[in-house]
């Protein structure tokens, strides 16, 4: 069945789309994204002058995913830091932007601790910004390469698991280049077996609400070149039960001490399916991803996103009378309340494996997750 969907990337751009870059212009160092809501429609950079235009970018989505959040965290820091704002403000309100995914936190406390670091040196507060935003470039030049070693790694796991090529893989939301300072975590390593001609198909789930399957990863496979179909996440079960699925890659939010996976809500369904029907269910996130201070999925936080979101469809630039905050054309009647999660957990024993950068981990232990970070350097200082 799998071919008879054939779609297949028409696109020639790169694959690797710059998700941000921080840029000194005479009037002053910006952060440069790619808002995200607007794809795939219109390719726009917003333009952040300050924290809390960033806040505000990532509370929207504008800027998304977990690596990138930690990246983007970092240099807006840096951004307070070399304008001169208070920079514990906007650590403060940039790590409690998003709850769930722990990137965020995390490189925002290694630009924090980099600008104090240069303080407590004796320098001032330009050479602390500037430790800053060094700490924020160490970062994303590190994600970048973790990006790379982890679609090695997660490549060589799908030929030991599916020897023979030719993997029909099922991916939920978006874990591309839009999500990393490389070409992503789950999608980075299709990436790698459609160059390696071991991809057949990618299933590519919508991902409601918010679509990211639907606008983003189907953008980044087109631009690819891969073979990939899309298809509403209420279908996933269907191609489970005709064999068309040979493994699920996802990304993760935050990876808790005993393996239990924060990832986009609608994972959790997909790691069931999966186990039901035998098929490997992996995780790929690179270790800043894991978070050794949440002891289980108990622990963690899960976004609890405006009901909108979910009773409206947003139509950008066509305002609909009596439509409510969200500003998007509604699909239930006015003043229905939304159950809208942004994530759910998946317990370490639904998980196969967990690919980080630094090694794979199955199964999915405290005691082997713990010991794959130990090898990874110390991510929260650089
Ligand atoms: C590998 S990080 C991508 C991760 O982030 C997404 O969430 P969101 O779009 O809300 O930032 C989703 O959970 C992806 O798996």
């Amino acid at each position: 069945m799998a071919d008879q969907y054939a779609q297949t990337g028409e696109d020639s751009r790169p694959t690797e789309i710059p998700a941000l870059r921080w840029e000194e212009p005479p009037e002053g160092p910006v952060l440069v994204l790619l808002d995200q809501t607007r794809l795939p429609a219109e390719e726009v950079e917003l333009v952040c002058t300050d924290a809390p235009a960033l806040v505000e970018a990532i509370r929207s989505l504008a800027v998304r995913g977990a690596p990138l959040l930690g990246i983007a965290g970092a240099y807006g820091v840096a951004l307070a830091a070399v304008r001169g704002f208070d920079v514990d403000d906007a650590a403060d309100a940039l790590a409690g932007a998003r709850p769930t995914a722990v990137n965020l936190a995390v490189g925002v406390r290694r630009a924090q601790s980099a600008y104090r670091a240069g303080l407590a040196k004796g320098g001032d507060v330009q050479q602390a910004a500037e430790a800053a935003l060094a700490a924020a470039r160490r970062l994303h030049q590190e994600d970048a390469e973790a990006s790379g070693r982890m679609a090695e790694r997660g490549l060589a796991l799908l030929d030991e698991l599916l020897p023979g090529g030719g993997h029909r893989i099922l991916t939920h939301c978006n874990t591309g280049s839009l999500v990393s300072g490389g070409e992503g975590t789950a999608f980075a390593v299709a990436l790698a077996a459609h160059r390696a001609g071991q991809l057949r198909r990618l299933w590519v789930d919508e991902t409601r609400p918010l679509l990211q399957g639907a606008r983003l990863t189907a953008y980044e496979a087109a631009r690819s070149g891969m073979a990939y179909t899309l298809l509403t996440d209420n279908a996933a079960g269907s191609l489970f039960a005709a064999g068309e699925v040979d493994a699920v890659l996802i990304g993760a939010d935050r990876i808790a001490a005993d393996g239990s996976v924060a990832n986009k809500v609608g994972s959790y369904p997909l790691a069931v399916l999966a186990r039901y029907h035998h098929v490997p269910f992996i995780v790929v996130a690179p270790v800043t991803t894991v978070d050794p201070d949440t002891p289980d999925g108990a622990s963690i936080e899960v976004e609890q996103r405006p009901g909108h979101e979910v009773t409206e469809v947003t139509a950008p630039q066509v305002p609909v009378a009596g439509a409510e905050a969200g500003g998007g054309v509604p699909v239930a009647p006015l003043g229905t309340q939304a159950y809208n999660p942004a994530f759910d957990v998946t317990p370490p024993e639904l998980v196969t494996a967990i690919v980080t950068e630094e090694g794979v981990v199955s199964p999915v232990t405290a005691k082997a997750l713990a010991e794959v970070c130990a090898r990874s350097r110390q991510v929260t200082t650089g």
